[in-house]
């Protein structure tokens, strides 16, 4: 059977070491050889990004030159419709046949509002979910439905991940790293340092650039 293929989605506005250092250790702790970051472009729940398409896929390559883990897959910047990742899923599934195990990647703030998500209960025939904890998020789904739902697929057992196709959830033990990208654009904005809460390279773009002005 063809490795497990693990997709990370994010606006990446800007990528930053929430992203990176909690994918890496979630990358050992299931044992992923590649991520695949996946930058969005309309998000389809959200303000749209300050950044643009091309300057969020700027640094993503900045951040992933030196990290051999990551790669980088622009298919959902050539569409320019809604983001929606049950589409995007259904296009790798389609691309990689039905019994490539396939994963996508969250933190823990995505999986309490997915049941927002377009078509979101499909979402589990396409992929498994891969969580990483986040500080400040609650450990629990926000009703018991949901929480039922959660424990029907949770599962304790990385090997099945490697070996089933679609329909299991990780929750990771990955370390709470406590960066957003609101953050970071909100101390760029009053004219503060964000010196540890990204890669340098990523710095000196922004700085060259002009994003995030205050
Ligand atoms: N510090 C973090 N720890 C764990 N997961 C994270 C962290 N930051 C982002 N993520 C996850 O990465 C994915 C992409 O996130 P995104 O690019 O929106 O970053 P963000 O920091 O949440 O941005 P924003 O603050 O603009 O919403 C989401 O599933 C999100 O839950
Ligand atoms: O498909 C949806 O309806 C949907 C709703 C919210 C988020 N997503 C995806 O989830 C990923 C993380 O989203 P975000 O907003 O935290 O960057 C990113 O790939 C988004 O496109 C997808």
């Amino acid at each position: 059977m063809a490795s497990l293929h693990a997709l990370f989605g994010g606006t990446f506005d800007p990528i930053h070491y929430g992203h990176l250092k909690t994918v890496q250790a979630l990358a050992l702790e299931v044992g992923l050889r590649q991520v695949t970051l996946l930058p969005n472009n309309v998000p389809p729940h959200r303000p749209q990004p300050e950044a643009s398409a091309a300057q969020r896929v700027a640094m993503v390559k900045l951040a992933i030159a030196d990290r051999p883990l990551f790669n980088l897959d622009t298919r959902e910047l050539e569409r320019e419709a809604p983001s929606y990742t049950v589409e995007t899923l259904e296009q790798l599934r389609a691309e990689r046949g039905a019994q490539q195990p396939l994963a996508f990647i969250i933190g823990q703030d995505s999986l309490l509002s997915l049941h927002k998500w377009h078509r979101w209960q499909q979402l589990m025939d396409l992929c498994h979910l891969l969580v990483c904890q986040r500080p400040g998020y609650d450990r629990t789904m926000p009703t018991p439905d949901l929480q039922r739902w959660l424990r029907q697929h949770q599962t304790q057992d990385a090997s099945a991940l490697h070996q089933q196709p679609a329909g299991l959830i990780w929750l990771a033990d990955t370390p709470l790293v406590p960066i957003s990208a609101t953050d970071i654009r909100r101390r760029r904005h009053q004219g503060l340092s964000c010196d540890d809460l990204l890669p340098s390279a990523v710095i000196d773009y922004i700085n060259h650039h002009g994003l995030y002005r205050p």
